[in-house]
């Protein structure tokens, strides 16, 4: 299937990437959120970062703008109804995504792809809100999108290869990297690394060490890009609660109980970088 025409649900720090990189590969975005001022919001993400790429001399002013002409606003669910290919990623709640997908199923043309951004949440239990889960998929990007290589795709219980096979080849089209796994929660990637933070919360909650030799402990000791509490605030506290909450239910294993710690800073609202403040302080 050609796949030419996409529509990016949620104007957020990763609909905002999927945008600009679908964008930047030549397709059509209409990129869907709520309000204006979300979808102003993740433009104006868009537009920093392409402008970051003229002044690296990666890409002229005329190519910027090209890219920014691709994307267009989009405030209602209805404009899906031209688009070969939807992605999701609104928040991580699985009544608003089976909500959403409901809605697509009636709204877009029979032969679109409903893909999900969702960290965690079963595609199989998504898709089943629609009367079309052979073409459901997941399609989860990393944070941040215009820079992390890996795509993991994940096929539902439904999922046909035909579908499999369009979204490696869009996904290698974006200049990213596929991997296809099954449909566990967490999939491959947040079954493992959300664990990692949990348990350096804990550590931070159990007094062991303060937040940032946490984090110089993973950084320096074990190279990883950021510690374990800044990618936290990096990915947003909330969605990793939200998270971890889907691998304690989805296994039924108390390995995965998120920390209190963490519990406790998105009811205070200290959801990380998003809203200027998480384990640590942002500008
Ligand atoms: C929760 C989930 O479901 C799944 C997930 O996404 S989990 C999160 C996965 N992501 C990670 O683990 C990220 C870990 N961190 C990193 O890899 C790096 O710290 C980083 C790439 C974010 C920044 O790299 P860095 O070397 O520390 O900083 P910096 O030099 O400023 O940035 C490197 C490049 O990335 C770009 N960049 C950094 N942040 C960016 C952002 N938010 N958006 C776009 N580009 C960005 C910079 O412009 C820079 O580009 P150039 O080299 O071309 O100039
Ligand atoms: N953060 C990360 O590192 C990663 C996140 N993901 C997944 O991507 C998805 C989005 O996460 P992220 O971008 O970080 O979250 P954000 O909070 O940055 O963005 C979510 C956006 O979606 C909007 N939204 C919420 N509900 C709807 C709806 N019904 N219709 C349209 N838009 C809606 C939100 O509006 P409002 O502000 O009003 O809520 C917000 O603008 C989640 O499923 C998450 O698990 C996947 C990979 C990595």
């Amino acid at each position: 299937m050609t796949i030419q025409k996409v529509l990016v649900i949620g104007a957020g720090q990763m609909g905002s990437g999927i945008a600009q990189v679908c964008a930047q590969a030549g397709f059509d975005v209409k990129l869907n959120d709520m309000k204006e001022e979300f979808f102003q919001r993740g433009l104006t993400t868009i537009t920093k970062n392409l402008s970051r790429n003229v002044e690296k001399g990666r890409m002229t002013e005329d190519e910027k703008e090209q890219v920014l002409s691709r994307i267009t606003k989009s405030l209602d669910l209805n404009d899906a109804s031209d688009v070969d290919l939807v992605i999701e990623a609104a928040v991580e709640n699985m009544e608003i995504k089976q909500s959403i997908f409901k809605q697509l199923d009636e709204i877009t043309p029979k032969h679109a792809i409903l893909a999900s951004n969702t960290s965690s949440l079963p595609i199989t239990e998504i898709a089943a809100a629609t009367n079309r889960p052979e073409q459901v998929i997941g399609m989860h990007f990393m944070n941040p999108v215009p820079v992390m290589k890996l795509v993991e795709i994940i096929r539902g219980l439904a999922t046909t290869d035909e579908v499999y096979t369009s979204i490696e080849e869009m996904t290698k089209k974006l200049n990213k990297v596929p991997v296809e796994v099954n449909d566990f929660p967490g999939f491959v990637s947040n079954r493992i690394l959300m664990p990692m933070i949990n348990e350096a919360i804990y550590t931070l909650y159990e007094g062991v060490a303060t937040k940032e030799a946490i984090d110089d402990v993973m950084k320096l000791g074990m190279n990883h890009p950021m510690g374990p509490l800044q990618l936290a605030d990096f990915i947003g506290l909330d969605t990793c609660l939200y998270i971890m909450e889907i691998l304690h239910d989805g296994f039924g294993d108390s390995k995965y109980r998120p920390c209190p710690l963490l519990r406790k800073y998105v009811k205070a609202g200290w959801l990380g970088k998003k809203t200027g403040r998480g384990f640590y302080e942002y500008e």
